[in-house]
């Protein structure tokens, strides 16, 4: 089975801050197929510029943001589990967010009210009632799409057998604050942001610059400082003309400029900022969880050395808080990577072996 779809659900959707949502779509895809079990679907939440294509439907599809970890063969193997993947609330990737059109019929830009991860997690809920999916494998995800796992696992522990959190963090610490401030900051300075109703103007760009800044100041973040003397060190590289800004000969500048680039391509500026404030407000363990430890699910965690993100300490204190909230961690992994954040995403030996071990269903049949 392939499958990309859209669900609306037939109610408004009260958000966690009272406000309510009118209409909501949901965008998402299916991979493999249920079996006769009803439980061996792994539901992947994706991270903060991710969407539903997790993975290539077959070998000539457009590649997926995950292909590493989805597909054939994969640790999550669609010829064994029945993957979801969809676009989170407040993302612009088919599912409802601030470039779609309000009760007004305008984009709802800077109207469009403010998300958590409980949202987002409230959503894909609805989503899997609607596939008449009640209990699933696993949850997984990394970076923000660990941060809705953890809290599905909180809020909703009996939903799944296991919940594997990548990367993640049950909160930002000041440093990673910062740097989403200073992204945010560079969308808003754009004189394209227009107070953020540049979708209203027909014809106008957006703040490409301060979105595309952004993302090189957040690009940064995913790797470290070895990934990125390993790849470029202080080769010159001359920019082409008629590519963008560009103010040095480095070739690791011509990288960033690349990645702005393909941002700005498929991103909106307004989701940018919503998700980061998502993401920013997350405090997991702020708030009462239902964590029953008599029939708490498997808890995996892992981490990669040189994350400067949510790197070895974010994990070590979210293992911390998950044993004193009585949840058993099965098993915890930081793996030697230099690739920093964006490892998640990598063929990065040892992590990718282990996952497979974790997800191995034990009473699923190949379906
Ligand atoms: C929907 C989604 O994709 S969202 C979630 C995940 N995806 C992303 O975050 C996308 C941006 N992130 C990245 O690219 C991440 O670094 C990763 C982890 C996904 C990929 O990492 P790697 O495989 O190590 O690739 P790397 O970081 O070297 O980037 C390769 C790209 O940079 C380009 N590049 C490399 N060096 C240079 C250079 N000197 N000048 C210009 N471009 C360069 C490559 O041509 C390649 O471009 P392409 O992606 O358009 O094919
Ligand atoms: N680079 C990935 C992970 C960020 O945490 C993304 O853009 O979604």
């Amino acid at each position: 089975m392939q499958f990309a779809g859209l669900f609306s659900p037939d109610r408004p959707l009260v958000l966690e801050s009272g406000k309510t949502l009118p209409h909501v779509q949901v965008a998402y895809e299916e991979y493999g197929r249920p079996d006769a079990s009803g439980e061996n679907t792994i539901f992947v939440c994706h991270a903060l510029t991710g969407d539903s294509h997790a993975a290539r439907h077959t070998p000539d599809d457009l590649p997926g943001w995950w292909d590493t970890m989805v597909g054939p063969g994969r640790p999550v193997d669609t010829d064994v589990f029945h993957v979801v993947c969809a676009n989170v609330l407040g993302g612009c990737a088919g599912t409802t967010g601030p470039c779609s059109a309000g009760p007004d019929g305008r984009p709802y830009g800077p109207e469009f009210p403010a998300v958590t991860v409980g949202d987002m997690v409230a959503v894909h809920r609805e989503l899997l009632a609607h596939l008449g999916i009640s209990r699933l494998h696993s949850v997984i995800g990394g970076s923000l799409g660990g941060m809705q796992a953890l809290e599905w696992l909180l809020q909703h522990p009996g939903d799944a057998r296991n919940f594997t959190l990548i990367a993640t963090a049950a909160r930002s610490t000041a440093d990673n604050l910062a740097a989403n401030a200073v992204c945010r900051a560079a969308i808003r300075s754009d004189p394209g942001f227009s107070d953020g109703r540049y979708a209203e103007i027909p014809g106008h760009p957006g703040p490409v610059d301060g979105l595309g800044t952004a993302r090189m100041i957040a690009h940064l973040t995913y790797m470290s400082a070895e990934s990125l003397e390993t790849k470029f060190g202080r080769r010159r590289q001359p920019a082409k003309t008629g590519t963008g800004p560009s103010y040095g000969p480095y070739a690791v500048e011509r990288y960033l400029e690349h990645q702005a680039r393909k941002l700005v391509a498929r991103f909106d500026a307004n989701s940018y900022l919503c998700l980061t404030a998502a993401m920013d407000a997350y405090d997991a363990f702020a708030r009462p969880h239902a964590v029953d430890p008599g029939t708490a699910p498997s808890v995996h965690l892992f981490s990669f050395a040189s994350d400067r993100l949510f790197g070895a300490e974010s994990t070590r204190h979210l293992h911390e808080q998950l044993s004193a909230a009585g949840l058993t961690v099965r098993e915890y992994r930081d793996t030697s990577s230099a690739a920093g954040h964006d490892a998640f995403l990598l063929e990065v030996p040892g992590y990718l072996a282990h996952m497979d071990t974790l997800l191995a269903p034990t009473d699923h049949i190949r379906v």
